[in-house]
């Protein structure tokens, strides 16, 4: 049996269309991402948290959602243990799905989380409309209607950040990572690698730890929600220890070095992101989910603008002109999307073998 749910904007546009998922009301932040593939990953990306997505593929689900697999404690498939968006809203659900690697379909996944699904939408009208207006505020609404919520006046990171600290792997590189949010798959990248990993709260005081080099994470909301973490990386910043941001983690530096960041009219989400590298003619295409940047022009004149977006030229992150800091907005450790630019975890831990040899030396 089908049942009707609708999708309501704050500019007051009603679209009705069917249920999946779970049939329940919820509210949050419209956003759209244009990547073809991925739902697995994008809907377990703690950074979605508050937010309804948007897919403007045409047809989700055909494909399921896999099995859960473990992989040194945490998943192998997932980008954290549960369904981080606040809704889901796609244009044809399909009912039945087909992969080797499927355990379930996503409308049985979306209900053991609770979270509402809509389909029959006209994507490309919605999409149309945020890119017209900018990101809206929304809500699915089943049975009970429920009032607008703004998910960036809340501080979304303390909710997803894990309440204590974890160690992982046993490499010569001793990495803090700062959990704001954390895809796993940056875990499973520094895994890969030469590195033992310690994985703290956002708000965790790192500077008291004995460490080689320091990880700032993606996460969810405003970066400005982040104060306890900007002023224990401020106090990083004095030192030289290698520093690398990803995402909210670049946000995140760029505030704790004196800059500023801002809110994008409707954000980067997709897998097909241009870049360019700063003072090279060389691009790179990139995974993106953000909805807010560092203005560059804020910067002080010790920083600088590493990488670029070549679709409106906003900042995709920052480096430091003397100091191993540099940061991305966008994901070189993809999960969904392209892995092109899964080196600069290398060129970190270079970094960090360099800053121990200068610092044994
Ligand atoms: N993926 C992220 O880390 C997102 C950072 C921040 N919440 C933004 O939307 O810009």
């Amino acid at each position: 049996m089908t049942q009707t749910v609708k999708l309501i904007l704050e500019d007051g546009t009603l679209i009705e269309g069917e249920s999946f998922g779970a049939y329940t009301s919820a509210a949050g932040e419209v956003v759209f991402s244009t990547a073809m593939t991925g739902y697995p990953e994008n809907l377990t990306d703690p950074s979605f948290a508050g937010q309804i997505l948007v897919l403007t593929y045409p047809m989700v689900g055909n494909y399921g959602v896999p099995g859960e697999e473990l992989y040194e404690s945490i998943s192998r498939i997932f980008e954290s243990d549960k369904v981080h968006v606040a809704g889901l809203v796609v244009n044809y659900y399909s009912q039945e799905h087909s992969h080797w690697h499927a355990a379930k379909s996503l409308g049985d996944w979306l209900k053991e989380y609770n979270i509402p699904g809509i389909c029959g939408v006209d994507t490309r009208l919605l999409t149309k409309k945020l890119r017209e207006q900018g990101a809206l505020l929304g809500k699915i609404v089943a049975e009970e209607d429920i009032p607008m919520h703004d998910p960036n006046l809340e501080n979304l990171v303390a909710q997803v950040s894990p309440a204590g600290v974890q160690h992982y792997g046993h490499g010569q590189h001793k990495i803090v990572l700062v959990d704001c949010g954390t895809k796993t798959n940056i875990i499973r990248c520094f895994l890969e690698r030469d590195v033992e990993l310690i994985r703290v709260p956002w708000d965790y005081d790192f500077t008291q730890l004995d460490y080689d080099g320091l990880f700032l994470s993606n996460g969810p909301g405003d970066p400005k929600m982040c104060q306890a973490t900007i002023g224990h990386l401020q106090k990083a910043l004095q030192q030289d220890k290698p520093i690398f941001g990803i995402c909210l983690g670049s946000q995140l530096m760029g505030l704790a070095a004196g800059g500023d960041t801002f809110k994008l009219k409707y954000g980067h989400r997709s897998h097909n992101q241009p870049v360019k590298l700063t003072g090279t003619q060389r691009s790179y295409i990139t995974s993106q989910n953000h909805g807010y940047a560092v203005d560059p022009t804020t910067l002080p004149s010790e920083w600088t603008m590493l990488f670029e977006n070549l679709n409106d030229g906003t900042c995709e992150g920052i480096q430091h002109q003397t100091k191993p800091f540099f940061s991305t907005q966008f994901h070189p450790e993809a999960a969904g999307g392209p892995q092109d630019t899964e080196f600069l975890f290398d060129q970190f831990l270079d970094e960090v073998e360099k800053y121990k040899q200068a610092s044994n030396a």
